[in-house]
């Protein structure tokens, strides 16, 4: 028998029409509170015990590393992996951090944590739909979702999310890290066409970024001198139509 899980329940105190006035300013916003804090620190907790896998590029090639392949390339080599990306970072598109792909594991049957599939039903209801599509006055019919954990180092260099086919009518971070600090680095930064940084949001516990695609941005490379983690649930909010 399987027991329905009930959603997450979105902070009520959001008021959906000031927090749409400021999206239409710049077309990206940050929202915090979204989740209630024991909601947030469950879906945390949960996040924590992932087999987390290890994500790069190299020649427009991605690779997705699995704990067990790390564990069998062994230490040295994959140092040589990480940091060969990291020096790639200053001629050429790169990224480098951990990630989970929850939307795909939901897809296949094999998401085990009730926790990340209450968050992902969370995340595809009518409620956080109606509510997201009010504030960014989009036509969203569901979002994918993937946790990713950047760690000492790691970065995710300019792009503009545009993929053709893929619908995408806005992206979403959802932090999850607390105590994080501009000085650690990794803030999702946005850029102008003539690539002048215009914004930069620093991660915070419990808070909701959401942004209009394509734009360009990126996520600056965690400070090397650090343990924390920026761990985030992200992902977009598309729709179905491929011709809307
Ligand atoms: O983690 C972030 O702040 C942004 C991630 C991002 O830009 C992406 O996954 O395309
Ligand atoms: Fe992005």
């Amino acid at each position: 028998m399987t027991v329905a899980v009930e959603n997450f329940e979105v902070n009520p105190e959001l008021n959906t029409s000031l927090l749409a006035n400021a999206f239409k300013k710049s077309s990206r916003l940050q929202i915090p509170d979204f989740l209630s804090q024991s909601a947030a620190k469950s879906i945390l907790e949960c996040l924590k015990t992932l087999d987390w896998r290890l994500v790069l590029n190299e020649n427009g090639k991605h690779f997705d590393i699995h704990p067990a392949q790390i564990d069998a390339l062994g230490p040295t080599k994959t140092n040589l992996i990480i940091n060969a990306a990291k020096q790639r970072r200053h001629s050429q598109f790169q990224y480098l951090y951990k990630n989970y792909p929850i939307a795909d594991m939901v897809s296949s049957g094999n998401l085990s944590e009730d926790v990340l599939i209450r968050l992902y039903e969370t995340f595809n209801s009518e409620a956080v739909l109606r509510f997201l599509n009010q504030v960014t006055c989009a036509d969203a019919e569901f979002c994918d979702m993937q946790a990713t954990n950047f760690q000492a180092g790691h970065f995710l260099n300019h792009h503009d999310d545009g993929v053709i086919g893929k619908n995408r009518k806005f992206a979403y971070v959802y932090s999850l890290t607390p105590e994080w600090t501009a000085e650690l680095g990794g803030q999702l930064e946005f850029f102008d066409s003539n690539r002048k940084m215009t914004d930069a949001f620093v991660p915070a516990f419990n808070t909701l970024s959401i942004f209009s695609v394509p734009v360009m941005h990126q996520v600056s490379p965690v400070i090397e001198d650090t343990q924390k983690e920026r761990i985030s649930i992200t992902g977009w909010f598309r729709t179905h139509n491929s011709l809307s």
